[in-house]
């Protein structure tokens, strides 16, 4: 089999191995993939932008598949402490993009890891009194069980002490090296532990105190290597000029430009003092303080589409990353994007001030789907965002249970009591001129842009808006009293339902990346299976899948309601009291015809 492809599509797939067989384009540092191995590349030739090579069928396919993939990256996490629900948000945001991106029908390689070497690690394991390589497989491990707990589905997951890794580090730096952008150099400055930074001193709080971790700097004096960032300083300005979609979202490149513009410094990349770290390449007093994103750049797929990040180190990824890539010879990614803090009493939650918030006891008490679209919904995407447990509880009601459970519960109940469960229409047909029909068709076209647009809070307000319009349709309907009437006025009422039922078919695919698992009990309840919830693509949130006789599975709550602790204390003192009139919710008027 012959192909021809594209270097800007074999950029994805370079540098899995540092053997590679072949450099394509001897003016651009790209090396071919070892897909390409002697015994199954038949003939190859190559042009000025592309490359023609015969080969086995199999090895064609691999290359034409995975050309193009979304790549994208969250933070490293640093092990210093277990994940909190700061690490948890980029992780859960990146995750509801990954679907997003597979219901598009992409491949994505979607890459998170720990973050393992350095000072604090070596701190933190000292005071646990551990070896710094168990402190790190404990805590690494607490990600990844969160990571399971959140339904995160990363496809890799990077240890910084992977000797993979290491290797990449080492061949990354010597490159940097050959090309004269690393030197040595006596530092002396405020040095924060934990930001692993010297800081610029006007940037200091009284007593020399840490804007972000709030706690004091302390003079150092180090032989270190530096990196040239001064060098870049112009490059780096015409990048983000020529690139404005480069640094999001869109009010942080200004941002940037004026941290360029007001002079780069060359920054040190080594430290003497740390034995935790990898040694900068024939040096071994030095340890690297190592670029976490260099691994996944290039060996998942190259540039990222997307570095998905917390503000705190929007710098970095921002400017002294795109740097370092430069200097290597190397792309770099499409996309930047600095999210907001969660914070509490207006400072941003983190493991070294230790006002975190816990993720685990969360998900246990609230699920995993109440968590993530808590977060994703209520705090927008960029901005920074503060937790209360009252609006936690009220919005996931208000939305998850009420809005699109009991719409669904209710549906399905007037259908099993009225027509067998059993659909009396084509979705299509049904909606003939139907205005609910053209309201879910705008709102989830808004909610895909906005998922494309990493709105991620809007999109999930585009997806609940069906579920308003889905609600108020059924009010004003009242297919229960046309029921009752029977003849035209019962057959419109089935209708409704296929109507409505639709609706929610709908907004089980377009909120699936948000909360998957209440969307696939909806999928379930919709008469579906498990396979096809997985195999469901943003193309089937056209109106028309609900088909004539499809039978829906018997009506069960798709999400239960989270007692609030006033209710939950209620309840515990009728049951003190041991009366036998059964306590009784607020019933909302939904609830009250769904009991009809
Ligand atoms: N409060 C937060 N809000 C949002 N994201 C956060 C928050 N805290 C951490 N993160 C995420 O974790 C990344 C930082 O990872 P790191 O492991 O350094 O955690 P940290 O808790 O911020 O550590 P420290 O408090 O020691 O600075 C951020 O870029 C962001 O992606
Ligand atoms: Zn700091």
């Amino acid at each position: 089999m012959a192909v021809r492809l594209h270097y800007s599509s074999l950029q994805n797939t370079l540098f899995s191995s540092f053997s590679p067989m072949y450099s394509f384009n001897p003016s651009k540092p790209f090396l071919l993939y070892p897909l390409l191995s002697r015994q199954n590349l038949i003939s190859l030739s190559q042009s000025k932008d592309s490359f023609f090579c015969t080969c086995t069928n199999n090895t064609a396919q691999n290359l034409q598949t995975e050309s193009d993939p979304f790549v994208f990256t969250t933070p490293l996490y640093y092990v210093n402490a277990p994940p909190h629900m700061g690490s948890a948000y980029t992780t859960v945001a990146a995750d509801a993009i990954a679907r997003f991106q597979r219901l598009l029908g992409k491949k994505v390689i979607f890459i998170t890891g720990t973050d393992e070497h350095g000072e604090k690690i070596a701190t933190a394991a000292a005071t646990n009194g551990s070896s710094p390589r168990d402190h790190c497989d404990v805590v690494s491990n607490a990600y990844k069980l969160l990571w399971k707990d959140l339904d995160i589905t990363y496809g890799k997951f990077i240890r910084t002490t992977d000797p993979k890794h290491e290797a990449i580090v080492k061949e990354f730096c010597a490159r940097v090296l050959a090309n004269g952008d690393m030197y040595r150099a006596d530092y002396e400055g405020f040095y924060c532990v934990n930001c692993e930074e010297y800081k610029d001193e006007k940037e200091l709080l009284e007593n020399k105190l840490c804007p972000m971790h709030l706690k004091p700097c302390v003079p150092r004096k180090e032989d270190n290597y530096f990196f040239a960032l001064s060098k870049y300083q112009k490059k780096l300005e015409e990048t983000l000029t020529e690139n404005p979609e480069f640094v999001q979202p869109s009010f942080r490149p200004n941002e940037v430009q004026n941290w360029i513009k007001s002079g780069l410094k060359d920054f040190s990349i080594s430290r003497a003092s740390v034995d935790w770290g990898i040694p900068v390449p024939n040096d071994k007093n030095q340890t690297i303080y190592e670029t976490s994103d260099l691994q996944s750049t290039v060996s998942s797929g190259w540039p990222a589409s997307l570095h998905l990040i917390g503000k705190d180190i929007l710098r970095f990824h921002a400017v002294y990353w795109p740097a370092m890539l430069a200097s290597a010879g190397l792309a770099i990614p499409k996309k930047v994007f600095g999210h907001g803090f969660l914070t509490k009493d207006g400072m941003k939650m983190g493991k070294s001030l230790g006002n975190t918030l816990e993720p685990n006891d969360l998900v246990c008490e609230f699920g995993s789907d109440a968590v993530r679209y808590f977060f994703l919904k209520e705090v927008e995407f960029g901005h920074d965002g503060d937790y209360s447990e009252d609006r936690f509880i009220n919005i996931v009601n208000a939305h998850l249970a009420n809005t699109i459970g009991n719409l669904l519960n209710r549906t399905l109940g007037l259908l099993r009591k009225n027509c067998q469960l059993t659909l009396v229409a084509d979705s299509a047909t049904a909606a003939e001129g139907n205005s609910l029909k053209d309201t879910v068709e705008n709102l989830v076209e808004k909610a895909r842009v906005h998922y494309e647009n990493l709105s991620l809070s809007s999109a999930c307000e585009a997806v609940i808006e069906i579920g308003n319009a889905g609600n108020l349709y059924m009010d004003e309907q009242a297919p229960w009293s046309n029921f009752k009437k029977g003849g035209a006025a019962s057959e419109a009422a089935a209708k409704d339902l296929v109507i409505i039922l639709e609706a929610m078919r709908i907004i089980a695919i377009a909120l699936s990346p948000v909360t998957p698992s209440l969307c696939l009990r909806i999928y379930e309840q919709l008469g579906y299976s498990k396979d096809q919830f997985y195999a469901a693509t943003w193309s089937e949130t056209k109106w028309g899948g609900l088909k004539l006789g499809q039978v829906m599975a018997q009506p069960n709550p798709v999400f239960a309601r989270i007692e609030s602790p006033a209710e939950g204390e209620q309840a515990a003192e009728g049951a003190l009291k041991a009366t036998k009139t059964k306590t009784k919710t607020k019933n909302t008027k939904h609830q009250e015809v769904a009991q009809a």
